[in-house]
């Protein structure tokens, strides 16, 4: 694992939640995304190499909302940034740990997503984050319309 690729941290209302970690960090957020297949509206800062992941819930049913309802707002995971995310989670596997998700699937900010259940890391969750590959060129004159 290379550095801490972000901290997510969950929050009840993102706009209010932008505003006050502008104050904080003395930067705005560079991005906002929405990832209805996790069920979250994010926005990321940047902090050093790392960054400020906001996390609000877009359903009931999603991982945010039943965290604040259970611990409240607060920290919610730690995110790795890896080179190979399947070879990573294999090894996690082989050591013992449990993936929530053994299937790399589609993360915020172009990236790879897996968890790593909070029981089998002292209670925290664990993302590991692998930056997806740019879609490769295409030959000169192809894709073109005219
Ligand atoms: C935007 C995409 C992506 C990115 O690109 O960065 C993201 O960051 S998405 C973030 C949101 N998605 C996820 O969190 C997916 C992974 N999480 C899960 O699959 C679940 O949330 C979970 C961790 C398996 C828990 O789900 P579940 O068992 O249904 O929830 P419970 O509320 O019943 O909790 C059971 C147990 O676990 C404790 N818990 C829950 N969440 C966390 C957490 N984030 N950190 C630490 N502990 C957590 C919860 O308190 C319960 O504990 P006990 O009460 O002691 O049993
Ligand atoms: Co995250």
């Amino acid at each position: 694992m290379k550095k801490i690729e972000h901290i997510g941290i969950a929050v009840r209302d993102l706009e209010a939640a932008n505003a006050t970690y502008n104050a904080v960090l003395g930067s705005e957020q560079y991005k906002t995304e929405t990832v209805e297949s996790e069920g979250v509206s994010t926005s990321f800062f940047k902090i050093g190499e790392s960054k400020i992941e906001l996390l609000a819930a877009t359903n009931p049913d999603s991982p945010i909302a039943k965290f604040i309802e259970k611990r409240g707002e607060g920290i919610h995971h730690i995110a790795f940034a890896v080179d190979d995310i399947k070879a990573e989670i294999t090894r996690l596997e082989k050591e013992g740990f449990k993936l929530i998700n053994t299937e790399p699937k589609d993360g915020a900010d172009n990236k790879l997503v897996a968890f790593m259940h909070p029981k089998g890391a002292n209670g925290v969750l664990v993302e590991l984050c692998q930056e997806k590959s740019p879609s490769p060129a295409l030959p000169e004159g192809e894709g073109a319309r005219n």
